[in-house]
């Protein structure tokens, strides 16, 4: 039914492009970030979030990743600043992770990739009525991408990871609110910045990806505890473990990243 996909062997990246073909296209994300060659820009200005009013509906299993979503009718949350000419609201956020041992962020830096990588989804709604309508059109939205790294515990990361029990199967949604994604942020906000895409299904060419240079430090316990999640409906037979579940790099294609100072 419709177009499924995934991250496995026979319909994962690789294969996207037969049902996406702009999975091939010029401003395809993630990419791999070479900071001696982005070109520091003083007229980037800080990244500015109002996140204090921010109100989280739930948090789900979507069959590809832990998702938080929040309520985005009004510019009760929003990220401003920095590359970008609107406020954009925050509409949710969710990782990707790789398997154990293995690293699973989707952007790189210098072909060096993190263990996991936080994204926090937003849409300018200055200029589009839905999100929908956002995320198909170029620089409809704009993602915040945080590295993640194994080290000490995260203080705050188990108010996300002591849910995900009650979000193992695909399809499960439980409440989740009070939680203010702030709380995740490294202290600098020091970031890259370029014009991508989606890194998934649709893959449409419509972000703007700011990715914060300072990693986020969590557990590997706690990274763990994402790795106890499943791909697969309760309904269905096989457990598939939900991991590795980011896209590869892709070609820069001649585009320029910008720096921060
Ligand atoms: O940064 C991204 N990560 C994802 O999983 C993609 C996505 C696709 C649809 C909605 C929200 C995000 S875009
Ligand atoms: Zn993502």
């Amino acid at each position: 039914t419709g177009n499924q996909w995934g991250y496995g062997k026979d319909d994962g990246p690789s294969a996207w492009n037969k049902n996406y073909p702009i999975a091939d296209g010029d401003r395809q994300s993630p990419i791999d970030i070479l900071p001696h060659q982005a070109r520091h820009d003083p007229n980037l200005g800080p990244i500015v979030l109002n996140y204090d009013r921010c109100t989280s509906i739930n948090i789900a299993n979507n069959g590809h990743s832990v998702v938080v979503e929040f309520e985005d009718s009004d510019d009760r949350s929003v990220i401003q600043g920095g590359p970008l000419d609107n406020p954009y609201r925050l509409k949710q956020f969710h990782f990707h992770w790789g398997g154990k041992g293995c690293h699973g962020s989707e952007h790189t830096v210098e072909g060096n990739s993190y263990a996991s990588e936080l994204h926090l989804v937003h849409w300018n709604a200055v200029k589009f009525k839905t999100f929908g309508d956002a995320a198909s059109t170029p620089d409809g939205l704009a993602v915040l991408g945080i590295f993640l790294e194994t080290g000490d515990e995260h203080r705050w990361l188990h108010m996300i990871t002591d849910a995900l029990y009650t979000v193992k199967f695909k399809g499960s949604v439980t409440d989740f609110k009070g939680f203010n994604p702030k709380c995740l942020l490294p202290s600098s906000l020091h970031y890259w910045t370029y014009l991508g895409s989606l890194t998934t299904p649709p893959l449409h060419e419509s972000v703007i990806w700011i990715v914060v240079k300072e990693p986020m430090i969590v557990s590997e316990k706690q990274l763990g505890k994402f790795r106890t999640l499943v791909f697969t409906g309760e309904e269905e037979d096989e457990r598939t473990r939900m991991e590795n579940n980011f896209r590869p790099p892709q070609l820069l294609k001649g585009r320029t990243v910008r720096s921060s100072n």
